[in-house]
């Protein structure tokens, strides 16, 4: 009886152990987890994690069947990928690493952002947007969203400074050595400047459109991003999202636009998006 009731006891003991220990435990393994899928998004590594889930199940399908020569074939390519993919994805290894370390892994995007700090960046670049419109200034900003634009961001110039008007004016100076591409802001942080942009292959836009416009177009048919545009010919302020180009806004309908583009998103529109086609 004795031995019964210490028996419930240690069980009850381990029951509460188990339960607030695995809480934590699958909380850090999710944090974790939604962190690297956030910042493998848009990168050539997420083609690359369909292949493995793919090659995966076909294994577990052989086994199951009892395939086993297929099953073999499948074991031995797997084999090979598991020594390759150190190699291949060297680049991106590093990068992660260098993130991690350098504590850009722990960087709020722009769409989970506190509500105010949110409004306040927006604040900015719809003032710097306009300052530099009534200058005919050109200039391409990009907002990160949930895809990751580190192999964009890799193009241009590491700036890491925190987003203000003056900042953003200060850049897109036509004598400034920062001037020509785009700047990528991710979080609070403008994360580099004079980046370069995948150019728009679409026959609908605009003849009178150069390249800054089909940038930004090219980027926003490739990503979740949102890109500004202000016209050096014209001034005019352009807005681009999921390959449309919003054009010639005035300084309200610009600042309501990003509000309604960068408004938090859901961990699943996250994750949906991140399976999506690129
Ligand atoms: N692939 C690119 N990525 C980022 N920026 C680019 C890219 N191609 C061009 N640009 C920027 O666009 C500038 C050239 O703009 P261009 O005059 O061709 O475009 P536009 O759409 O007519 O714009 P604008 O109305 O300002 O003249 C370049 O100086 C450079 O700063």
């Amino acid at each position: 009886m004795e031995y019964l009731r210490g028996l419930k006891e240690n069980l009850n003991l381990n029951l509460d152990l188990f339960n607030i220990v695995s809480i934590i435990d699958i909380l850090i393994v999710a944090f974790v987890l939604y962190r690297l899928m956030m910042l493998i998004q848009g990168s050539r590594a997420v083609q690359l994690i369909k292949g493995l889930a793919v090659l995966l199940v076909a294994t577990a399908v052989s086994s199951l069947l009892n395939l086993n020569t297929v099953h073999w074939l499948l074991r031995q390519a797997m084999t090979v990928l598991v020594v390759a993919l150190p190699i291949v994805f060297q680049p991106e290894l590093r990068r992660a690493l260098e993130k991690l370390g350098g504590g850009d892994f722990f960087v709020r995007p722009l769409t989970q952002m506190a509500e105010d700090d949110r409004s306040a960046l927006i604040n900015e670049v719809v003032r710097a947007t306009q300052n530099m419109s009534a200058s005919r200034t050109g200039a391409l900003i990009v907002l990160e969203r949930v895809t990751g634009l580190q192999e964009l961001i890799d193009t241009g110039i590491k700036v890491d400074g925190l987003v203000s008007a003056e900042l953003l004016m200060n850049i897109f100076i036509s004598k400034s050595p920062l001037h020509d591409g785009a700047v990528i802001i991710r979080g609070d942080r403008l994360a580099a400047a004079a980046c370069v942009l995948p150019l728009s292959e679409s026959r609908h836009l605009s003849r009178e459109l150069g390249t800054r416009h089909r940038a930004a177009v090219g980027l926003s048919e490739q990503s979740d991003a949102v890109a500004v545009v202000v016209s050096e010919e014209t001034g005019a302020v352009s807005l681009t999202l999921e390959g449309i180009l919003y054009r010639r806004l005035t300084e309200v309908e610009l600042h309501d636009l990003l509000v309604k583009f960068l408004k938090p998103t859901t961990t699943r529109s996250a994750l949906s998006s991140l399976w999506q086609k690129r």
